[in-house]
């Protein structure tokens, strides 16, 4: 795949805090519309590639493109929804107000605004919280008040760090239920993950670990390539053990 066609291209980035070399030669390119999982063990680097990936912390060598825009750009920002892995929210604001906020950070005001603020919650099934204060909601609406804000401003590419931790698994399946709402309509997805039957559900997935990316494939083909019956298995074979 050359570069034009690629959304997202991580080009031979390394990063180290320190001594500790937490990505190591990462090279990887994710196509328009596909649901990406980065899959990987707690400390493998998957917050840290996805925060260079949004602009928040650069390599220390490579770089990131999105869009064919080396990164970090502020240009991209209208393009690009992020969930973090912990819950930028104001407790003492309600759901409505913390919405109304990062609305108008985008520019999104008035009738329009208002619209978009029931849609994305009716999205998280949410929409009977919205005058509910954050700091009453529970983790895991918090998450999907989280989720929500990312939705707002109908990014082209959405990236969610560990996005379900939290939620049940009834709920999770109507979030994936979104996310391929989502997928019709031309958005593309990287979504980290450590949860097993959740990397089932990507149409692709990068096995990272240790910093290190150790395979790449749907996860029909990285199971048929270790003869593995899971994710799990397959992730053991390449390397995870
Ligand atoms: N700002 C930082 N300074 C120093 N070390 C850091 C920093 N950020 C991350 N690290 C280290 O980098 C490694 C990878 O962390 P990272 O958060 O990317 O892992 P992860 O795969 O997202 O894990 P988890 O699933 O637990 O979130 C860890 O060893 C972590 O301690």
């Amino acid at each position: 795949m050359n570069k034009t066609e690629a959304l997202v291209s991580v080009n031979h980035v390394s990063k180290s805090f320190g001594k500790q070399q937490v990505l190591k030669d990462i090279h990887l390119e994710i196509k328009p519309g596909e649901i990406f999982g980065l899959l990987g063990p707690s400390g493998a680097g998957k917050t840290t590639l996805v925060k260079q990936l949004v602009g928040l912390d650069l390599p220390t060598s490579g770089e990131n493109y999105l869009f064919q825009e080396k990164m970090p750009s502020l240009k991209l920002i209208e393009r690009v929804g992020y969930m973090a892995q912990s819950d930028a929210l104001y407790g003492e604001l309600s759901a409505r107000e913390n919405l109304q906020f990062f609305a108008s950070l985008y520019g999104l005001n008035g009738k329009k605004q208002g619209e978009r603020i029931e849609q994305v919650m009716q999205i998280v099934n949410l929409s009977n919280h919205l005058n509910k204060l954050v700091s009453n909601y529970s983790g895991g609406m918090k998450r999907r008040l989280s989720l929500a804000i990312a939705l707002l401003h109908e990014p082209q590419l959405l990236i969610l760090d560990e996005p379900t931790v939290g939620i049940d698994p009834v709920l999770r399946k109507s979030i994936w239920a979104a996310f391929y709402e989502l997928k019709k309509k031309g958005v593309t997805i990287i979504v980290t993950t450590h949860v097993m039957d959740e990397a089932e559900k990507c149409d692709r997935l990068g096995l990272i670990r240790d910093g290190s990316l150790i395979a790449v494939g749907t996860p029909e083909d990285l199971k048929a390539s270790t003869n593995a019956a899971t994710i799990e298995d397959a992730f053991l074979v390449y390397g995870g053990a």
